[in-house]
């Protein structure tokens, strides 16, 4: 389980009057559940960029439990991210060619990590998602049934944190609110701490506490409205 500290952040890109992101103090519980919503351009795929490491900041300070990955070279975050981070995107980011299973170990593969126990945990997360056929080809596949196996991968190396990024954004209701499900019951089943962005209210109405971000800063926070910057 991770806990998220944030100070002093500042995020800033060239041709933009205001910086996307300035965050004074956040501080994410570990285990907790957390949505982040705001307008289109309000700074929210910045946030999830910033958090994962995915990109770095210009200024501030990010620690998960206690180690500022702000600090840490873009290959230290890169493994950071692998080993601690599970990220499901609204598009998934799933390799066509490949069968489920085969998407599934694809990261730990690469990161030389798919060990027999990594190779049984897939079998088991793909069928706690509620799919059957292993071998199906991802191109084959509904978007529903996509995302579930960017779930299943997602959870594969038991992530500290697991950041959803608009994660039933294209999925017809139904499947969105099963994908719903499936996230709120495997993080709280792993006891990951859980970041979701989304403007489903559906999704979010369901954890503890709901941040928005309005031009780059937290307008609002639901259960510590003090900690806005
Ligand atoms: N690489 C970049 N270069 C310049 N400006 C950027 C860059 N990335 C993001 N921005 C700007 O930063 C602001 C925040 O963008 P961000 O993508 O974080 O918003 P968002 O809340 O995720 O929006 P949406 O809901 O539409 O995805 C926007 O004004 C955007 O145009």
């Amino acid at each position: 389980m991770l806990a998220l500290d944030i100070e002093n952040l500042t995020v800033t890109f060239p041709g933009l009057s205001s910086p996307a992101l300035a965050i004074g103090r956040l501080s994410i519980d570990a285990g907790s559940r957390v949505a982040i919503t705001g307008a289109s351009g309000s700074g929210k795929s910045t946030f999830v960029n910033i958090v994962t490491g995915l990109e770095r900041t210009g200024e501030g300070r990010i620690r998960w439990n206690g180690e500022d990955i702000a600090a840490f070279s873009e290959s230290r975050r890169d493994r950071f991210r692998a080993a601690n981070v599970g990220l499901v995107m609204q598009e998934f980011h799933l390799f066509p060619g490949l069968s489920a299973l085969e998407n599934v170990l694809l990261p730990a593969r690469l990161a030389g990590a798919a060990t027999a126990a990594v190779i049984e945990r897939a079998y088991g997360l793909l069928s706690t998602v509620g799919l059957s056929r292993l071998g199906q080809k991802i191109e084959t596949m509904s978007r529903g049934e996509m995302q579930r196996v960017a779930i299943a991968r997602a959870l594969l190396r038991k992530p500290g944190v697991i950041i959803a990024d608009e994660p039933t954004a294209s999925l017809d209701a139904e499947s969105g609110e099963a994908v719903g499900d499936l996230i709120l019951d495997l993080a709280s089943a792993e006891g990951s701490t859980l970041i979701v962005v989304s403007h489903d209210q559906r999704l979010t109405g369901r954890l503890d506490r709901r941040i928005t971000f309005r031009s780059g800063r937290i307008s609002e926070d639901s259960t510590a409205a003090g900690e806005a910057a």
